[in-house]
């Protein structure tokens, strides 16, 4: 007879309260995704993170659930109870208006099973870093009792020109330890690469799928893989026979969907 095999990732592996595991279920979430489950223990145990993840793989509930977990039952509960709803717990910066909202509803949605959302409180602050710009500058936002610092997509932040803003807000933040600081980006581009070192702490860790994903495609088969980069280009060789070039070029392009030059060069051993 066979067994079927429990997903490691289910919800009930993890530190995730009751309130919040049915909320989970009720939108059709059993078990956590990858990036979810690599993240979940780190931001939960207050340490800074880098996560390299595509779009779509689940980052927003990557750093929402952990976040509500550690307001509501984590080390941050005390804190909570005597400054809940009168400052600013957790700052979100993302790229896009779209995205805002999204992560926003996210935060409402399961924040609200945990009792954490109501409708006028300061707790949690989610926009672009032009907008955030604007309310600092017009004294809307205190920085003083901030937990959390969240940068999602920050390679479209870059992208978009949102580097001056960004680093303005960051800077806002006097003692980085006093604060956990996540980012979030596809790809790792300098400039996101100098935000992780000047603004997250040193023992920060990486949670990275696109180097987890590259070793389990080279896992399972016995072609041999250089990469390097010279001059920002990323050159990928394979030793690879005919019939394998093929497949290993589609799941490897994927990868490196955002990356702006890839050079492929295949050597064929046959
Ligand atoms: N563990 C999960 N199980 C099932 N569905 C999930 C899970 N986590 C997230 N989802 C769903 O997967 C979709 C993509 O998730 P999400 O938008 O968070 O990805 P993302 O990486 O943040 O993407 P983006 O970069 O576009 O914000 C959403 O519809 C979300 O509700």
């Amino acid at each position: 007879m066979k067994v079927k095999e429990e997903n490691p990732n289910v919800a009930a592996n993890f530190k995730i309260s009751e309130p919040l595991r049915n909320k989970l279920r009720e939108n059709g979430i059993e078990a956590l995704f990858l990036i979810q489950a690599m993240t979940f223990d780190t931001i939960l145990d207050g340490t800074d993170l880098v996560g390299r993840a595509r779009t779509g793989q689940g980052k927003t509930l990557a750093f929402v659930l952990p976040i509500l977990e550690s307001l509501t039952n984590g080390a941050l509960k005390t804190y909570r109870k005597t400054g809940y709803g009168r400052s600013l717990s957790v700052l979100v910066l993302l790229p896009t208006k779209e995205l805002s909202t999204q992560v926003a509803s996210d935060f409402k949605v399961y924040g609200g099973s945990l009792g954490l959302i109501r409708s006028v409180c300061m707790d949690i602050v989610v926009g672009t870093p032009g907008r955030i710009k604007d309310h600092i500058e017009r004294g809307n936002v205190d920085f003083s009792s901030i937990k959390f610092r969240v940068l999602d997509e920050a390679d479209e932040m870059l992208r978009m020109g949102f580097v001056e803003d960004v680093e303005y807000i960051l800077g806002k933040v006097e003692d980085t330890k006093k604060v956990q600081t996540l980012l979030f980006s596809a790809t790792l581009p300098i400039w996101v690469k100098q935000i992780a070192t000047r603004f997250l702490k040193p023992d920060k860790k990486t949670a990275d799928l696109v180097v987890y994903y590259l070793k389990s495609v080279f896992n399972c088969c016995t072609n041999k893989l250089i990469v390097s980069k010279i001059s920002g280009i990323l050159e990928i060789t394979i030793s690879a026979c005919r019939y394998t070039e093929c497949t290993l070029l589609n799941k490897i392009l994927p990868l490196f969907y955002f990356s702006c030059y890839i050079s492929i060069f295949v050597s064929q051993i046959d």
